[in-house]
């Protein structure tokens, strides 16, 4: 007969059986400049994480270092361990290409190719996969549904990515990564060029997504961060000082440098 949990040990059971992404005793470098000191935490899959913390303290280059985008940079090195279910995506054997299709990353600025809206999505299916014009027509209308862009561009499939407007923009950059299948979503300031309304619809859609991926946000927004996230990293000069429930973190930090940063005390 199986033995009864109470709820809470359920939820705890449940936190620690289903790390997507395990970052173990994480060093990062610009050439000798230190960036990450000995980083380690734990991301829920199908979640949304936050890295808040002031400039310069580290949270792009803890993102950039899970897709290994780093490495198109000279002098840049990482030391210690990222797990991917398990699997330690620094290890030299590890297949980039691979890597990149499972963890997807959008940018702070919107990045459209100048090419068709249609194009743009399916320029980044094909470099992975062979699919026929049905099956890709059906992928590129998905992919645009997710990305809650769909009822606005389905008349101009063929119209230039880049004459939507900034939010259109940052849309079409997460409907193509999200046409490739990602598990991991890797967002850095995704909504920092935006306006108000067009931050909304992107951090609804953060909402949405996180029931299928993996979701990580880099953010110089507090509030954002806490309308957003479940768990929130707050780093500090490279060190991840807290790591907790997103409501932890903003209503009773077990840190003082934290408690500082989110009353407004330096940042
Ligand atoms: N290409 C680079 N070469 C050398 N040092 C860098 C480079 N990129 C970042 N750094 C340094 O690494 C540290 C962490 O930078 P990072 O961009 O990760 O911080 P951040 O918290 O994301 O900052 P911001 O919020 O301003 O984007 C900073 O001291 C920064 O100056």
């Amino acid at each position: 007969m199986s033995q009864m949990l109470s709820p809470d040990m359920t939820i705890a059971a449940e936190a620690a059986a289903k790390a997507k992404i395990e970052v173990k005793n994480l060093n990062f470098y610009y050439g000798q400049s230190k960036a990450l000191k000995d980083i380690t935490l734990s991301l829920p899959e199908r979640s949304v994480t936050a890295f808040i913390g002031p400039s310069g303290c580290g949270k792009s280059t803890l993102l950039r270092v899970f897709n290994r985008i780093y490495e198109l940079y000279p002098k840049q090195t990482a030391e210690g361990q990222v797990l991917l279910d398990g699997q330690n995506v620094l290890d030299r054997s590890q297949d980039l290409n691979l890597l990149r299709t499972k963890i997807g990353m959008v940018f702070q600025k919107p990045t459209p190719f100048p090419m068709s809206i249609y194009e743009n999505i399916a320029f980044g299916v094909r470099l992975y996969e062979k699919i026929g014009k049905a099956e890709m027509d059906g992928r590129v209308e998905q992919a645009l549904k997710r990305a809650a862009l769909w009822n606005e561009v389905k008349d101009k499939l063929n119209a230039s990515g880049l004459s939507l407007s900034g939010g259109q923009q940052q849309r079409l950059c997460i409907a193509r990564t999200v046409a490739v299948k990602p598990e991991v979503i890797l967002l850095d300031e995704p909504a920092s060029a935006l306006d108000p309304l067009s931050t909304a619809k992107i951090e609804e859609l953060i909402d949405e997504l996180q029931a299928d991926y993996t979701i990580v946000i880099v953010t110089h927004n507090m509030q954002q961060a806490a309308r957003v996230s479940k768990q929130t990293a707050f780093m500090y000069l490279g060190e991840l000082v807290e790591f907790d429930k997103t409501e932890k973190i903003f209503t009773s930090p077990r840190e003082k440098r934290t408690q500082d940063y989110i009353t407004g005390r330096f940042g």
